[in-house]
């Protein structure tokens, strides 16, 4: 692969409501934009998932973009590219910084599917021709609004639910959910917000037949959610404390989780996705694709993953119209009766609007390798 050009754009994106966990609130999102060009003219995109505030992990928006300019992209840019699976391996020695490493490799990936002609999804191994979508439920004001929320999902076609809970904003909630929606395929993310204290109260959850409860403890652990585990009879499923292939191992040797929510972003990129894919396989572990609130072009990557056959349930993976006025890829990414057909077009699938993105542009910045040799040496 010839990469001849890089470009980071930043634009933003009014959310059509704001969501709420028990982190905090998104009302709109600031977006990387990493697209790589080739000698033969194809452009790969991708966009880094950190989100403005470091409420979800330790990277944002601000810092990505010079992690990005100071350390990645020269990296990537200091000697031409075989495969690109080589984009994580030169990413190696730089520490952390999962979400800014994965825009850059998942470009390089869309470039690569694209010379060869390929959907993403293909080159990946995907077996899925379409994909069921779950939807993510944020904090609302009252029990009622969300069992009216719940009823126009269910209405849309949505698989699943996913109700984001707190303490106090779970168990009693949780139970009136399940009396209006007895067969509903329902789940609970609790974004970190208990510890082992809890056990009691998270015990009561066990008679909701939930499929599972998100990432119930701490960001950082996986002792005391094995712990947890034995307690419960509902799986645990990991989010935030997950980074790699050697994470999700650990967990699964230790029986912190029994099903992984896999995002590129937070592993780093489509290799390591690969890999813990395996893993999953090898250990009958589920999985699921998470969301991070993406434009079209992230959501183009995370649909092109859930092709892949361990991705046994449906993800947070809801169309364009569920978050955006306008979203910036096109087609738009459409759900019909809770299904998504996986693109057969090469790389992504989906073609990036470029007009509409110049102009929801605040910054932008070209990378070249000649470029980044003479900065290399200043
Ligand atoms: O993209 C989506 O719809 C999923 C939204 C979601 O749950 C989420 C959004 C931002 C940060 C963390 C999470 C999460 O899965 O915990
Ligand atoms: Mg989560």
């Amino acid at each position: 692969m010839n990469i001849e050009k890089v470009i980071l754009r930043q634009i933003k994106m009014d959310l059509l409501h704001p969501f709420t966990t028990s982190v905090g609130t998104e009302y709109d999102k600031d977006v990387i934009l990493v697209e790589v060009q080739s000698a033969n003219g194809h452009s790969g995109w991708a966009e880094s998932v950190s989100i403005n505030e470091p409420i979800y992990n330790e990277e944002t928006i601000d810092t990505n973009w010079p992690m990005l300019r100071k350390f990645l992209l020269p990296e990537l840019l200091k000697a031409p590219i075989g495969h690109p699976r080589e984009v994580s391996e030169r990413f190696q020695s730089i520490r952390g910084q999962f979400n800014a490493k994965a825009a850059v490799e998942q470009a390089v990936w869309d470039l690569y599917a694209k010379e060869q002609g390929r959907p993403l999804a293909e080159v990946l191994g995907g077996t899925k021709s379409s994909i069921e979508v779950g939807v993510s439920i944020g904090i609302t004001e009252s029990e009622d609004a969300l069992l009216k929320k719940i009823a126009g999902y269910v209405k849309e076609g949505y698989k699943r639910i996913k109700v984001k809970i707190k303490p106090g904003w779970d168990v009693e909630l949780l139970r009136a959910v399940r009396r209006r929606f007895p067969d509903l395929e329902m789940m609970a993310d609790a974004n970190c917000a208990y510890t082992l204290d809890d056990i009691p109260r998270l015990k009561q959850l066990d008679d909701l037949n939930l499929m599972m409860i998100e990432q119930p403890l701490a960001h950082d652990d996986i002792i005391d959610h094995a712990e947890l585990q034995k307690h419960l009879n509902t799986p645990i499923c990991l989010d935030e404390s997950l980074h790699s292939y050697d994470d999700v191992r650990k967990a699964i040797e230790l029986g912190s989780c029994r099903i992984v929510n896999l995002k590129i972003g937070r592993v780093g990129g489509l290799q390591e996705t690969l890999k813990i894919h395996k893993l999953c396989q090898d250990h009958h572990i589920p999985m699921w694709c998470g969301g991070m609130l993406e434009t079209g072009i992230g959501r183009a990557h995370n649909i092109a993953v859930t092709a892949l056959p361990q991705f046994l349930y449906p993800g947070d993976t809801a169309p364009s119209s569920h978050y955006w006025e306008r979203d910036i890829i096109h087609p738009e990414v459409r759900m019909d009766r809770g299904e998504m057909k996986v693109p057969d077009q090469p790389g992504i699938g989906f073609e990036p609007d470029i007009d509409y993105i110049e102009q929801l542009t605040s910054h932008k910045e070209t990378f070249t390798p000649k470029e980044m040799a003479v900065r290399q040496h200043d």
